[in-house]
């Protein structure tokens, strides 16, 4: 099973039972759901990151359909020429008007196709000739023609929650009869019952499931590829030990540990660990470098996140917080450039919006620093946790007085509305108990 085919195309799901993850999508009581239960496909386009399940949607959409008598045609963007897609059209058109028979056609990477080759589609899709189901790892918005767009619902799929991936590898795992090893109950794999086929019986730790499912960042291939591509290796290695050795046994088992994982991964992207330690050092390193005013180590730092695979948005979040942790007011303008980035970053996705990126940690590594209000605001945080017994009470004329009763209560007594006054007005705002304190000069309260 695994010299062969992809196992990642072996474990192709055919029903929704086996789609895990994308319950925003296809989740129960979701519009989606409902319509696939009852057969009734709309035009599609299903965008999401490679590997999230949107060819196995289409997939399973196929099975379902075939019930149905429903045709089901393929066809991949990266190849197809738009005589392709009209043979598709005449044969729909056909079967449509002879035996009244529907046809769905799939088209991979639709954005690979151009807006003319798209128009193709255009009026057999509004006249019900084809239902078309595209998808695409890009923003449909800017490569999916406006006017096929509007006649598409657009499903937008996720990458892969750490959750559903150990569910898809655990069925994997589970079908090439591998049997997986609790590491928080030591025992030696020798010590399982032996095994008398020639097969060798294979065990894979628990900590290699959880890690391959936090390194594959979502991507289900990736991580099922991960998964052959170790076990292949344990069991090219254990025919190696026989050759070397010269003995004619082997091995009866096989234990496949982390470490055959990480580098059954072998896309340089994925080895950057986005859920572990890696994680936290790289955007640590960062936040520093731009701290020290470092612009080489500071580019250096986003570079080697952003080409592991680290999602933007989470750069782009930390410089919101550096533009008013470690700027602040030396330049008040930094906190509009990291929410533009932001924003940016959230409008064109990676690659493009990398250069926005770029561009924020350098204007940030070259700007004038300040802690003055992140220092003040940890010294009223401090007074607050630290004070002993009940808060004190805003001041009364601090307080509004919408009301008679309070008015009476003596609320907003004696207070000195400001713009009344031409001078500098003499009035206390912080509660009686913290007179003279001063949070800009004061390490503690
Ligand atoms: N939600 C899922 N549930 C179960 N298995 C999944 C799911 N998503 C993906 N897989 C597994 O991962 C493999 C790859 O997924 P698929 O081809 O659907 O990805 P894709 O989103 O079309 O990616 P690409 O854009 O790279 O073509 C599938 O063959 C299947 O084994």
């Amino acid at each position: 099973m695994l010299q062969g085919k992809p196992l990642a195309d072996t474990m192709r799901p055919d029903t929704l039972q086996d789609y895990f993850g994308q319950s925003k999508a296809v989740g129960q009581d979701t519009l989606l759901r409902s319509l696939l239960e009852t057969n009734e496909i709309p035009s599609l386009i299903l965008w999401g990151p490679p590997g999230c399940g949107k060819t196995t949607l289409a997939h399973i959409i196929a099975s379902n359909s075939k019930k149905h008598s429903i045709r089901f045609v393929t066809l991949s963007a990266t190849n197809a020429k738009t005589n392709d897609v009209r043979d598709v059209i005449k044969q729909a058109q056909n079967e449509k008007s002879f035996f009244k028979r529907k046809t769905i056609l799939f088209i991979d990477e639709i954005h690979r196709f151009n807006k003319s080759q798209q128009d193709t589609f255009l009026p057999h899709v509004e006249c019900g000739t084809i239902t078309l189901i595209g998808a695409t790892t890009e923003n449909p918005s800017f490569q999916v023609n406006a006017a096929l767009l509007s006649r598409c619902r657009v499903i937008v799929l996720e990458k892969l929650p750490v959750e559903a991936m150990v569910t898809i590898l655990m069925r994997a795992i589970n079908s090439l009869g591998i049997h997986v090893l609790d590491s928080s109950r030591p025992t030696d794999p020798l010590s399982h019952s032996s095994n008398s086929s020639s097969e060798p019986a294979m065990f894979i730790e628990d900590k290699a499931v959880d890690t391959l499912a936090y390194l594959s960042d979502g991507d289900a291939r990736a991580g099922l590829n991960g998964l052959q591509l170790a076990v292949l290796a344990r069991l090219s290695s254990r025919k190696m030990f026989c050759k070397k050795s010269g003995q004619s046994y082997s091995p009866s088992r096989v234990l496949i540990t982390e470490n055959d994982v990480k580098e059954g991964l072998q896309r340089s992207h994925i080895l950057y660990d986005r859920a572990g330690e890696e994680h936290y050092n790289c955007i640590s390193a960062l936040h520093k470098s731009m701290r020290g005013s470092d612009q080489n180590a500071s580019l250096y730092w986003l570079a080697r996140m952003l080409e592991g695979g680290e999602d933007p948005l989470y750069v782009a979040r930390r410089l919101v917080r550096f533009a008013s942790e470690d700027i602040g007011l030396a330049d008040p303008s930094a906190l509009t450039q990291a929410v533009a980035a932001y924003q940016g970053c959230h409008f064109i996705g990676m690659p493009e919006c990398e250069v926005l990126l770029a561009q924020c940690v350098v204007y940030f590594a070259r700007a004038p620093k300040s802690i003055e209000v992140y220092s003040a605001y940890n010294n009223v945080k401090a007074c607050l946790r630290n004070h002993q017994g009940p808060l004190p009470p805003v001041p009364l004329h601090l307080r509004n007085a919408p009301t008679r009763l309070m008015k009476d209560l003596g609320y907003g007594k004696g207070y000195k509305y400001n713009p009344m006054y031409s001078e500098p007005v003499d009035q206390e705002y912080l509660p009686e108990e913290l007179r003279g304190v001063d949070f800009f000069k004061q390490r503690r309260c």
